[in-house]
């Protein structure tokens, strides 16, 4: 199967931790890597290197053969990225939160296709609400809404079951294990063991950092 992104001898310094070195790994067009590893190992940071927000101070990056820094508009729409923090505006509305982000990865999506997203993950109810007023666990279905609205075939995800419920959960392993059978490619981050259906599977331990 075809490696799509390539980590190649990544080094990784926060403050005066040396969080890794020398970190080399593959992932194949319709796989999934899990990144596992204790709080403070580096499970963010290294997403953040994947993503092309920060740069290592070591090794390569590499997109379908070619180094993310050197076309990294092309990477960049090449890529959905949910962080920890969901990157949602308070004072926006559901919906307008959901436009503003897709347009921001280079979509154009109009109100139907949002609400339809909206509407398929069960949360047709919050589209015209303030994230402001939304719980922990509604913002992130609403963060993680973008996926269903994301052509792009590397999703990079940090934690993305945190904080939801267990039907939200199952929905969320079904759109995963959806685009890994698609032929697309997942980096993701997880505390919980959720077992996903999918028949190219990964992981990579990140070490103890004090
Ligand atoms: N902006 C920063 N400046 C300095 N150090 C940082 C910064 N951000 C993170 N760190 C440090 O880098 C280390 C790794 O942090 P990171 O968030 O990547 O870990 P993590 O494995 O994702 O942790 P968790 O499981 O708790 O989310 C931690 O020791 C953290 O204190």
């Amino acid at each position: 199967m075809r490696i799509v992104l390539e980590a190649i001898r990544l080094a990784c310094t926060r403050g005066d931790s040396a969080l890794f070195t020398s970190l080399s790994f593959r992932v194949e067009q319709g796989s999934i890597l899990r990144i596992a590893g204790p709080n403070g190992s580096g499970k963010t940071s290294l997403l953040r290197l994947l993503c092309g927000l920060r740069q290592p101070d070591d090794g390569d990056i590499r997109w379908r053969g070619a180094s993310i820094y050197s076309s990294r508009e092309n990477y960049h729409s090449e890529v959905t990225y949910i962080g920890h923090a969901n990157a949602l505006k308070d004072e926006l509305l559901v919906e307008e939160n959901l436009r503003f982000a897709l347009r921001l990865n280079g979509g154009s999506p109009t109100d139907d296709t949002i609400h339809q997203a909206l509407e398929s993950a069960g949360l047709a109810h919050l589209a015209g609400m303030r994230v402001r007023a939304l719980s922990v666990g509604q913002r992130r279905r609403v963060a993680l809404t973008r996926l269903a609205l994301s052509r792009a075939p590397l999703w990079i995800l940090d934690e993305p079951f945190v904080a939801l419920d267990q039907s939200a959960v199952a929905a969320l392993a079904k759109y995963l294990e959806d685009h890994v059978d698609g032929g697309g490619s997942i980096v993701y981050t997880s505390h919980e063991d959720v077992p996903l259906r999918v028949s190219r599977a990964a992981e990579v331990h990140l070490g103890y950092v004090g």
